[in-house]
């Protein structure tokens, strides 16, 4: 199941940078791990925003549910998913 997910970082300005640096770090090596799977199969940057675009791809809500809240930067984030399905004049192969 494919989800698109952007993700609205706010990091508070009070929090120690060696604890802010070491959480960015974390959420790198997590988010590429999980790029390497194939489940999280695009991130972009938004530009001008400290946020992204994503597409993940999952077994079903819970496995989504379960990526998104293990996320580091998980409690510095608002988090809004939308589900998506193949658009029936799609014709690429590798898009479903
Ligand atoms: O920078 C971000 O957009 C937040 C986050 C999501 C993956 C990652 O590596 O960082």
């Amino acid at each position: 199941m494919l989800f698109h997910v952007r993700m609205n970082v706010r990091i508070p300005h009070d929090l120690p940078s060696e604890e802010t640096a070491e959480i960015i770090a974390r959420e790198k090596a997590y988010s590429q791990e999980l790029q390497r799977s194939g489940k999280w199969r695009h991130i972009w940057r938004i530009a001008g925003e400290y946020a992204n675009y994503s597409v993940l791809d999952v077994n079903d809500n819970a496995e989504l549910h379960e990526i998104l809240s293990g996320l580091p930067l998980f409690k510095f984030m608002d988090i809004e998913v939308t589900p998506l399905l193949r658009h029936p004049s799609a014709i690429r192969d590798d898009d479903t």
